[in-house]
């Protein structure tokens, strides 16, 4: 097992990574003060790992309850939210209260909000199962719902008090899945760490197979990238919103096809060829570069053309982004590979990365 820090002051926390690490009841020593425990998971992922869960954190010798949401991103909402409150509520959660999130990103930036909010504020431990949550989402606090209108509008900034990512999870993984978590995977090596895109490059095969010592890996080197841009800005009042490559166009998809449709990781792999387009058109990476980062995406089996939902909507969808100041959106473009930067970038040049990689 590798265990690394996000180093926020008096709310860091670990981040464990190994196999078997929800039968390790010593890594969830957070809850001996709590009065009880609640598993936040899904119609999915409990079946699978809730009951061994269970088994470990009654050895804390605390009540332990399971609380099972509907599964999909397009439960991500107040509806589906308030079901958490709901069990909490009935069953006289209090204070010292720790939730777990068992399951992947959705689980986690739900039960995230949730122990945010509930009684102004309660502990969470993320046991993220996905790739992607390991990767990504388990990491930093940001939890949230979706609004119709646009994606994680509402929601806060939490950190939870330790991440246990248990690889082992990963062998239950549907493909499309990991592919979707190893776009943000691709993220990291785009934005901050050349040699390792070189890595993903060179182990592409490895990863599709779910190999345990390139997940481990791969898993490893995404928290340390994380966790350090985190811990210099939690609130993402500059170099946290580099860690949104992809997104702005990424974000639109997903609204604009409806949530569930096109996965996250999915329309964010879509959303980097896009971002890569933009970047050269700022005159900062070469149309080789946008190739080689356009091949890695399609080698994980992403998609890498964006629905064509034309110009104007386009605009529409990013306008919401929460990177937008007084009006103006701002993307996150490659200064080269390995470095990325914010940016405001006028409308024409946008619309022309829109009609060249299809989007129009
Ligand atoms: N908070 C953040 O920093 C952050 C970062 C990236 C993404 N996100 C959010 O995360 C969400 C995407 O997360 P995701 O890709 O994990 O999707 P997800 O949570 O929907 O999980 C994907 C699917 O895999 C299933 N699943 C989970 N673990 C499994 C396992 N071990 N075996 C079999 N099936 C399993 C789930 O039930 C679901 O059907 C989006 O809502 C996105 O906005 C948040
Ligand atoms: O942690 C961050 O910061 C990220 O931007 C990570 C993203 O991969 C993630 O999808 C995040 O939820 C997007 O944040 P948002 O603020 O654009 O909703
Ligand atoms: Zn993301």
């Amino acid at each position: 097992m590798k265990t690394l820090e996000v180093d926020l002051g008096d709310r860091s926390y670990p981040i464990h990574i190994g196999t078997d690490l929800i039968d390790q009841a010593q890594l969830f020593s957070a809850c001996e003060k709590a009065t009880s425990i609640y598993i936040v998971s899904n119609t999915t992922v409990a079946p699978l790992y809730a009951e061994r869960l269970t088994k470990t954190l009654e050895k804390l010798g605390k009540p332990v309850r399971t609380i099972v949401l509907p599964d999909g991103e397009s439960y991500k909402d107040w509806k589906n939210l308030q079901l958490i409150f709901d069990d909490l509520l009935k069953y006289g959660a209090d204070r010292q209260t720790m939730l777990v999130a068992l399951g992947g990103g959705v689980i986690g930036d739900m039960t995230g909000f949730a122990a945010a909010s509930f009684m102004r504020g309660i502990r969470f431990i993320q046991v993220p199962t996905t790739l992607l949550s390991q990767v990504d989402s388990s990491v930093g606090g940001k939890t949230g719902i979706n609004h119709p209108l646009g994606k994680n509008m509402i929601g806060a900034f939490h950190q939870p008090v330790a991440v246990i990512a248990d690889l082992n999870t990963l062998k239950t993984l549907p493909a499309r899945e990991l592919s979707a978590g190893l776009a943000e995977v691709v993220k990291h090596g785009a934005i901050a760490d050349a040699e390792f895109l070189s890595w993903i490059e060179v182990n592409a095969k490895a990863l599709l197979a779910c190999d345990t010592a390139a997940m481990a890996h791969a898993v490893l080197r995404s928290c340390e990238i994380k966790s350090a841009v985190v811990s210099a800005d939690e609130r993402e009042g500059g170099i946290r919103a580099t860690l949104n490559f992809g997104h702005t166009f990424g974000h639109a998809i997903e609204a604009g096809m409806g949530y569930g449709e096109w996965l996250h990781g999915e329309a964010v792999g879509c959303g980097m060829v896009m971002g890569a387009d933009l970047s050269k058109r700022l005159n900062f990476i070469t149309q080789d570069e946008v190739n080689r980062l356009t091949h890695i995406i399609q080698s994980m089996n992403l998609p890498i053309t964006p629905p064509k939902f034309g110009a104007q909507r386009y605009m529409e969808l990013m306008q919401v982004d929460k990177k937008t100041e007084g009006g103006q959106i701002r993307y996150v473009v490659l200064e080269k590979i390995g470095k990325a930067q914010i940016k405001s970038v006028p409308d024409a040049q946008v619309i022309e990365t829109l009609t060249a990689t299809g989007a129009v």
